[in-house]
């Protein structure tokens, strides 16, 4: 039976040839290259945060989840970003897969809208048609994950983003992938302590990744932090970026969450 990565990866394949039959590639990528205000600079407010000594949190607006189910019932993108930016965090995080994570384009840029931090589009980017989407919806960075994505595709896209103005989080999972990821040039590399085929989740996935990670990238820690303990164990090992879902979005104040448990 197919896992969960291939299904969502085989609907967005289906989503991409509908989508593009409405706007078609040409039309999309004008608007993307003329999308104004330019995009704010993702990796630029994470280094600001590690240059003062501070963790870098990447703050995910996250409705639903595969893993997870319905997470967040009281669910407005403004009111959650607003409450992030006011928590401290660096960068927002939000979903727009529809089928899987009940996201939504509109919900970036009303997050966006309502902030001064910049996002980035969590999605399963596998065509250059969603990267120019990304930029038209406001997106200042995009994710790619490697389990998803050939070497020519990833490079390809990477450099597409880089050309419209935005930052790429490169996602990986294990050492093999880690090693295509670092072929981009991109900056920050994501360790997803989640295995997105069986849901599994282990932070030792970070602390084991962290070892091979070259000291010119910055390395965020993704999935599955859910107290100050997993922070400093995080911390401990010279890990200061994280990227934080589920365990903000449980609480009636996301922002609070975050001060809490990123707090000294
Ligand atoms: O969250 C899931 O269930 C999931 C399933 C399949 C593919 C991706 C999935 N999540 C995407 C993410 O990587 C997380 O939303 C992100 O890292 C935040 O994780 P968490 O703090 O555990 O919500």
């Amino acid at each position: 039976m197919s896992d969960i990565l291939n299904r969502i990866l085989a609907r967005k394949a289906e989503e991409i040839e509908q989508r593009s039959r409405v706007r078609p590639l040409e039309e999309l990528r004008a608007r993307a290259q003329q999308q104004q205000p330019a995009a704010r600079g993702f990796v630029r407010a994470i280094q600001h945060k590690l240059d003062a000594g501070d963790a870098a949190v990447i703050a995910e607006v996250k409705k639903a989840s595969p893993s997870k189910g319905l997470i967040r019932k009281d669910f407005n993108p403004a009111a959650i970003a607003r409450s992030y930016e006011a928590g401290g965090a660096a960068c927002l995080s939000v979903l727009t897969d529809v089928d899987f994570f009940q996201g939504s384009n509109a919900y970036l840029t009303e997050a966006r809208a309502a902030c001064a931090l910049p996002v980035i589009r969590k999605d399963f980017i596998i065509d250059p048609y969603q990267v120019y989407e990304a930029r038209m919806i406001g997106a200042d960075a995009i994710l790619l994950i490697v389990a998803a994505l050939e070497d020519g595709p990833m490079i390809e896209m990477a450099n597409l983003a880089h050309e419209l103005g935005m930052d790429v989080l490169v996602e990986v999972h294990d050492i093999d992938e880690l090693e295509r990821a670092l072929q981009t040039d991109c900056q920050l590399i994501g360790v997803n302590n989640r295995n997105l085929r069986t849901f599994e989740v282990s932070l030792d996935t970070s602390l084991e990744l962290k070892a091979a990670m070259p000291a010119d990238r910055i390395m965020v820690t993704e999935s599955g932090i859910g107290s100050r303990e997993d922070v400093a164990r995080m911390r401990g090992a010279g890990i200061h970026t994280f990227l934080v879902g589920e365990s903000f979005m449980r609480q009636p104040d996301p922002g609070a969450a975050l001060q809490s448990m990123f707090t000294a």
